[in-house]
């Protein structure tokens, strides 16, 4: 999958919204141009149910042509056929999910230092995720607030490596994480918990089109 737009990278899973998949049909419509199916938490779907959940929000992605992409379970991913996998330092070694997925499919690695991105470039990655720039209420086990410099040291290092900036994003604190050199933000709760979805993503986007011109 190559060429893949991480302008707006929307991350969701059951527990983000009491209506999950309007929330991602409204998304869509307003512009994602990327989505994670994240399920995970107390009250996360498994199995047949995961599945079942997964091929609902896989079906929608493919009706706006947003790439579709897994957190974390690898082999889910590759049941559904979906476009790639996301796995952080604690989960799946990254080198060992591109084997098993294929070299046309997206494998992306969260990093929290210059030696992690790295290995996740060593290891074949097609984009990293940073964080968490700013709080965030979508991660319980986040890692302490991380700002914008490892993005601006990776992206100095590492030009051509796709970066998206997560944690606490909003409309109004997005700025900086593309002038820091992000390629896209990756949003949660600014989207699943607003009072319109379609409007705060096409806003998000508003910001994201602005910025990512400016690159
Ligand atoms: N899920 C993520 N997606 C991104 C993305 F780059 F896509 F924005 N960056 C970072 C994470 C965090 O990944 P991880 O550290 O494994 O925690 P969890 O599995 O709880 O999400
Ligand atoms: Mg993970």
């Amino acid at each position: 999958m190559k060429n893949v737009d991480y302008k707006l990278y929307f991350i969701m899973g059951s527990i983000n919204a009491t209506d999950p998949l309007s929330v991602l049909e409204d998304a869509l419509k307003g512009g994602i141009t990327c989505f994670q199916f994240r399920e995970k938490g107390p009250n996360a779907l498994a199995r047949t149910e995961k599945k079942a959940f997964a091929q609902s929000c896989q079906r929608l992605c493919k009706q706006y042509g947003v790439p579709f992409i897994v957190n974390d379970d690898v082999d889910l991913s590759i049941e559904i056929g979906a476009d790639g996998v996301h796995v952080g330092q604690d989960d799946t070694d990254a080198a060992f999910v591109r084997e098993k997925i294929g070299a046309d499919k997206i494998v992306g690695v969260s990093v929290h230092s210059v030696d992690e991105a790295k290995a996740a470039i060593a290891a074949g990655a097609n984009y990293v995720g940073i964080g968490p720039v700013y709080e965030t209420v979508s991660k319980d086990d986040a890692k302490p607030v991380a700002g914008t410099v490892l993005i601006e040291k990776v992206s100095t290092l590492f030009p051509e490596l796709p970066i998206v900036g997560i944690g606490g994003i909003t409309a109004t604190n997005a700025e900086p994480v593309f002038k820091a050199g992000a390629h896209g933000i990756s949003i949660i709760s600014s989207i699943a918990s607003a009072e319109n979805p379609e409007i705060a993503a096409k806003q998000l986007k508003h910001t994201a089109n602005q910025w990512a011109v400016k690159r």
